[in-house]
């Protein structure tokens, strides 16, 4: 039986809450997760996200009643995985998802998107940099995906960790076991470790951006003075509903990444057999418009952990694996005041992307679909034209900032390799790294004169 479609777009609203629903009246157990007999022939199975002895605070756990358990497969078996990375080492030379560093900046035209030939989400996703290592879990992948087709008879799986997607183009429906999600551009997707789900392309060729974490997982920042509202607000944070397919008649494929490789599985039932679940541990998606900005309203450009959606905590106090940052559409009114995001040097790296619309350090350049890194301690910051024209408006009104826009910011406190695929200049349908981007800052000029106090700002 498949369940109408009607109902498949149903979500249970709440951040980290511990969440239940079934597909069938009755199905979930009353008053205890593994009863003798589970109602209606289903099997218990546990799926757990933190170690067993986790603090509560910290402690993430489902419980999924399906039709068969997890474990009716054949063995694994190794599959190609060309674009992805078994580690991020430097110093290797030869295939592409071998790795290098550089302290360059760098900025990557739109990554283009395959028109001949079906790939899917899974062999479209390309390790762009990363750093540490999943079998210690310490770490993080950047990844994006780009691909034109649909996932067929099969399921994918990490292992290595925790997936935050970001689609830049196009509509993800995704069929977890735990549910259907729909998910739009200015949306996001998190996937938890070792969840499976199929990935199907409403609208074709479709882009996107991948944040995976190997430790901890991703939870909402602190308010501290801000209060007990603002920023992305628990409640709209929306996860799936029950929804089960009852086939056994076909060929799946469910395909694990695990150390950076994949292998395969294959099973003649429906991976999605879950007709009832309940727990904490469960993916969940985010309407980055929901997103309450708070910013300065009187002078000075604060620092963008300001527009943090979720982090991934170190632990070092107060220092992220990973942050996910957005710079939403909002009003810039501070006087008297360099508005753009300042000239800066960060003991953190800085990976952002566009999904749509411009951003407000770059003229031009910085395009969406592309990306940019800087480096642990890489200088940046506004290009001249950028520069001057803040440096001149005048009076400073309030002004409408990205009105259609929507950058990103994936911010880490790890320094990050680059595959060689990353750092190819040329590219089949099209140009990928900009090999002119340091360009962007070589015009600023010299402004400096110890007897104008007040500056040459009305020569500029
Ligand atoms: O554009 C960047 O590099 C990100 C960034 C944004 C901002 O508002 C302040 C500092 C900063 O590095
Ligand atoms: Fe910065």
């Amino acid at each position: 039986m498949t369940t109408a479609k009607s109902q498949v777009y149903k979500y249970q609203q709440g951040f980290g809450n511990t969440h239940a629903t079934e597909a069938l009246e009755g199905a979930l157990p009353v008053g205890r997760n593994s009863p003798q007999k589970v109602p209606y022939g289903l099997y218990a199975e546990q799926l757990s996200g933190t170690a067993f002895t986790a603090p509560r605070a910290d402690n993430q756990r489902s419980w999924l009643y399906r039709i068969r358990p997890s474990v009716c497969h054949t063995p694994f078996e190794q599959t190609p995985s060309p674009n992805l990375v078994k580690s991020f080492e430097v110093g290797s030379a030869g295939h592409e998802t071998e790795c290098e560093s550089t302290p360059n900046q760098l900025r990557w035209s739109p990554f283009p998107v395959p028109t001949a030939g079906g790939v899917d989400f899974v062999h479209g996703m390309h390790t762009l940099c990363g750093s540490g290592n999943p079998s210690t879990r310490s770490g993080l992948a950047i990844h994006v995906y780009l691909a034109n087709t649909d996932m067929h008879s099969s399921a994918f799986y990490s292992s290595d960790g925790e997936f935050l997607i970001v689609p830049q183009q196009g509509r993800l429906d995704i069929q977890t076991e735990m549910g259907h999600l729909l998910v739009e551009p200015n949306e996001i997707v998190v996937i938890p470790r070792g969840i499976r789900y199929a990935v199907r392309l409403p609208d074709g060729p479709s882009r996107g951006y991948i944040l995976e974490v190997f430790d901890q997982r991703f939870e909402l920042p602190e308010l501290g003075p801000i209060g007990a509202n603002g920023l992305a607000n628990a409640r709209d944070f929306l996860y799936p509903t029950a929804a089960y397919e009852d086939k056994d008649d076909g060929d799946y494929a469910i395909i694990n990444k695990y150390q950076g490789q994949l292998f395969s599985i294959t099973q003649p039932h429906c991976p999605f057999d879950v007709v009832a679940w309940h727990g904490n541990y469960a993916p969940y998606k985010y309407d980055l418009r929901r997103f309450c900005t708070v910013n300065a309203v009187s002078f000075d450009h604060l620092d963008p952990s300001i527009f943090t959606v979720l982090t991934c905590r170190s632990n070092t106090p107060g220092v992220a694996i990973a942050d996910f940052v957005i710079f939403p559409p909002r009003w810039m009114v501070a006087e008297n005041t360099f508005r753009p995001p300042y000239y800066h040097r960060n003991c953190m790296s800085e990976f952002m992307g566009l999904i749509s619309g411009s951003y407000d350090a770059k003229a031009e350049g910085f395009l969406p679909g592309g990306a940019s890194l800087h480096s642990t301690m890489s200088a940046h910051g506004p290009d001249r034209a950028t520069f001057e024209k803040a440096s001149t408006e005048n009076p400073q009104v309030p002004v409408k900032l990205a009105p259609d826009g929507l950058a990103f910011m994936f911010e880490t406190s790890h320094m990050l390799a680059l595959t060689k695929w990353a750092l190819k200049k040329e590219f089949p349908g099209g140009k990928m790294l900009q090999k002119d981007y340091y360009q962007c800052w070589q015009g600023l000029r010299k402004y400096f004169d110890p007897k104008n106090k007040d500056g040459k700002w009305g020569e500029l």
